[in-house]
């Protein structure tokens, strides 16, 4: 049997357990590296890196008389396709609705026969906006010919995003049924959302915990990878240590990065540990034992053991697994 497979089941004399997955399906994206879409060294770079995941930027990191320059860029990148079979997920960050650059965007960067299988969608503030993308995305992959969907990742950055959050959710999970995307994720731009409370970032984000916290619960109840934000502080690889720790404990699944240097903490601080992998494997064969006995409740490592930890193991065990067989396992770095 295997006990962290996905949708894998067991059962007791009294009950059959679906073992389901916390994210339906897991494309590891622990780093979310940004590169600036105009900056083809950097855009070189960051894809011959061992990465999860390449953010080709639109957005903020390219200057307002730049953003052809790196549409122009990106298209050119594209159309070359992957350099190597260990390439990142390609990504493209399109500059949000509400900017007026978005429809320029989508018409310049999916006019090539290569598109990017993921989009990265910022300031999602309410249902319209992503309802609008989607229109205007389906409008132009019409008569390409491909099936397959555009991952859809999509950013909560201000205050009216945090309040509209699950309709947010919800919306994407609609769209997914008549166009060509499908939400995967949500990302915390908790940068933009000190901007639209007020607030300057402090060291320990203290201001945005809240937001934090509730992102990663509705991310989770709609079944979509929730993504942390970003470390500006990127020469102070000990806080960055701390603060993955922290998204990490708090149920967040990897963070948006925004140097090389910060590439490698990242991706092992996202994936569980040697140690908690064991203690995992550990509990689940003595809760097996147990349940065979008849007992829901039992000592293990001097900690009381029932139904709710087992799923805690289950979760280890599958995002552990799930990451080795993608090829992204953290002893390769
Ligand atoms: C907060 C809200 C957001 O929206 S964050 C997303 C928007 N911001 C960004 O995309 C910024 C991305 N990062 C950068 O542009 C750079 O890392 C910044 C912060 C400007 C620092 O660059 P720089 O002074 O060149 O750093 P460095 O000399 O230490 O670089 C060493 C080598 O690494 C390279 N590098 C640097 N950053 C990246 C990156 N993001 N992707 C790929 N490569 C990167 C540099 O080019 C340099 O390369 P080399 O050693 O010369 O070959
Ligand atoms: O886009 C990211 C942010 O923090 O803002
Ligand atoms: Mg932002």
């Amino acid at each position: 049997m295997n006990i962290c497979g996905q949708g894998s089941r067991f059962t007791s004399a009294r009950r059959t357990f679906s073992l389901l997955p916390l994210v339906r399906y897991y494309t590891p994206r622990r780093a979310v590296l940004y590169a600036p879409g105009d900056d083809s060294k950097k855009l070189h770079k960051a894809l011959s890196l061992n990465v999860d995941c390449v953010a080709m930027d639109c957005e903020d990191g390219v200057a307002v008389n730049r953003k052809d320059a790196a549409r122009t860029t990106i298209t050119k990148l594209l159309a070359k396709g992957p350099v190597s079979t260990q390439t990142p997920e390609w990504s493209v960050r399109i500059n949000s609705v509400d900017s007026g650059l978005c429809a320029d965007d989508i018409s310049s960067i999916f006019s090539g026969s290569v598109v990017p299988p993921t989009v990265l969608l910022p300031k999602v503030d309410v249902s319209e906006h992503l309802v609008w993308f989607a229109n205007k995305l389906s409008t132009h992959l019409k008569g390409k010919n491909s099936d397959k969907k555009i991952n859809l990742i999509i950013y909560i950055e201000s205050a009216k995003a945090i309040l509209n959050l699950p309709a947010i959710c919800r919306t994407a999970k609609e769209l997914s049924a008549s166009k060509p995307v499908e939400p995967v994720a949500l990302v915390f731009g908790s940068d933009d959302l000190c901007a639209s409370i007020g607030v300057t970032r402090s060291e320990d984000a203290t201001e945005v915990m809240y937001a934090r916290q509730k992102l990663v619960l509705v991310a989770k109840a709609f079944h979509l990878q929730a993504i942390d934000m970003v470390h500006i502080n990127f020469k102070d690889l000990e806080s960055l240590k701390k603060q993955c720790q922290l998204g990490a404990s708090l149920g967040y699944t990897g963070k948006q990065i925004i140097h090389p240097s910060q590439v490698q903490i990242v991706q092992e601080l996202f994936l569980p540990s040697e140690k908690q992998v064991i203690w995992a494997q550990g509990l689940v064969a003595a809760f097996q034992e147990h349940q065979a006995a008849g007992k829901g409740a039992f000592v293990y490592q001097g900690h009381m053991i029932d139904m709710p930890l087992l799923r805690q193991a289950q979760n280890i065990l599958q995002m552990s697994a799930a990451a080795k067989s993608s090829g992204h396992d953290s002893t390769k770095y």
